[in-house]
């Protein structure tokens, strides 16, 4: 054995005896998730048990940041911890997550994200059959964009929130990378027409003008989809992301075209279940209102006054005829915070109608 070898020899020794520990432990806590299911149905009475506890997730991802001294980075332990807490839940109960399809969509990669690879994640038609399923119980949970850091509000989404009487039961952000795709050896300047869903569109439109003027957009409904067309035809090209590629055999022309670097979209989690505090929440609410002069600052004087602040409003038609109109308001804290109380209560005195939508941890990942 040469002196290299040897030095490797110890050192994956040392590796495999700490895997060994690892291992043990690993199915030490996954026992504890095995009796904590058991006390939460023994506990329930009447009522169906509850097994997914964003609150406590969101605290158990945030302590692993807070104690990580490294090597590995704060984001990479807690990715590992969120699957093992995703298997572990899978013991206590295996989570079905509706969200917007087909497979390879950003939608389910966000869903992956947030509850980790033990979950299914069952693919709709329609944004409209996510939040049904969810209503009808088919799902635990359901996964649905919200906004996008260059092309604001999901307005489809938040009109569903006034349809459906489900809770926003927690948030993630995704960084969203948008890849020009085709068949396998194709040649890149031969592409003459492109499929995306026309949001990807807008998120890459500086770059498409530059690169590719003269070829036909063509929106499909998602960008699996418009992958799943592009595996089919020569000389035509599909925006999206990396679960695509492998999922309908395509090759990379060119990575990362969207405009903005940074661009994130932002996803909510529906169910129907109140969550608790964490500590760290946000609330969201729906309020309408009739356009009559400082309805606005009626409605956001409380905040201020309690010194609540908002991290986004949004104005919607309220499609009940006249210039009737529905404000979407995202605040940090919960609804058992007293403050968020006494706003609330004012409020509903003060507007015609509010939905509570929810009060959920803030997204750690
Ligand atoms: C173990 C529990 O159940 C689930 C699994 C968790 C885990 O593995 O840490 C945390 C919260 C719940 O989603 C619990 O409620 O504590």
């Amino acid at each position: 054995m040469t002196e290299q070898e040897q030095a490797l020899k110890v050192l994956r020794d040392q590796i495999d005896s700490i895997d060994k520990q690892i291992h043990v432990l690993l199915n030490q806590r996954a026992m504890c998730a095995q009796n904590v299911a058991e006390v939460k149905e023994q506990y329930q009475g009447e009522e169906v048990a509850v097994f997914y506890r964003p609150e406590r997730e969101a605290q158990v991802l945030k302590r692993v940041m807070e104690r990580n001294e490294g090597p590995l980075a704060d984001k990479e332990v807690a990715r590992l911890f969120r699957e093992i807490m995703s298997v572990c839940l899978a013991l206590e109960k295996p989570m079905r997550i509706s969200f917007l399809g087909p497979e390879g969509t950003f939608t389910q990669q966000a869903a992956l994200k947030h509850f980790g690879l033990s979950a299914e994640s069952a693919p709709m038609a329609t944004l409209d059959q996510v939040f049904r399923e969810v209503e009808a119980g088919a799902a635990h949970y359901g996964v649905v964009p919200i906004e996008n850091s260059s092309e604001g509000m999901a307005t489809h989404t938040l009109d569903l929130f006034k349809r459906f009487s489900l809770r926003i039961c927690g948030e993630l952000e995704l960084k969203i990378h948008h890849h020009l795709l085709a068949q396998e050896n194709t040649d890149s300047e031969l592409i003459n027409r492109i499929y995306a869903h026309q949001e990807s569109f807008a998120q890459c439109r500086s770059w498409l003008d530059t690169n590719y003027p003269q070829a036909e957009r063509i929106t499909v409904s998602s960008n699996a989809e418009g992958a799943r067309l592009a595996a089919q035809e020569v000389g035509t090209a599909a925006i999206a992301g990396d679960m695509a590629v492998e999922l309908y055999g395509l090759q990379i022309l060119e990575r990362n075209i969207e405009d903005q670097s940074d661009n994130t979209t932002r996803f909510l989690i529906i169910g129907d279940q109140d969550v608790g505090p964490s500590g760290d929440d946000k609330t969201s609410i729906l309020m309408s209102a009739h356009d009559t002069p400082g309805v606005l600052y009626t409605l956001l004087e409380p905040f201020h006054r309690h010194a609540i602040s908002l991290t986004r409003i949004e104005t919607r038609p309220a499609r009940q005829g006249g210039w009737s109109y529905m404000f979407y308001i995202d605040f940090e804290g919960h609804v058992e915070e007293e403050k968020v109380q006494s706003v609330l209560s004012e409020l509903e005195s003060s507007s015609v109608e509010l939905k509570l939508l929810g009060s959920y941890p803030k997204a750690v990942l």
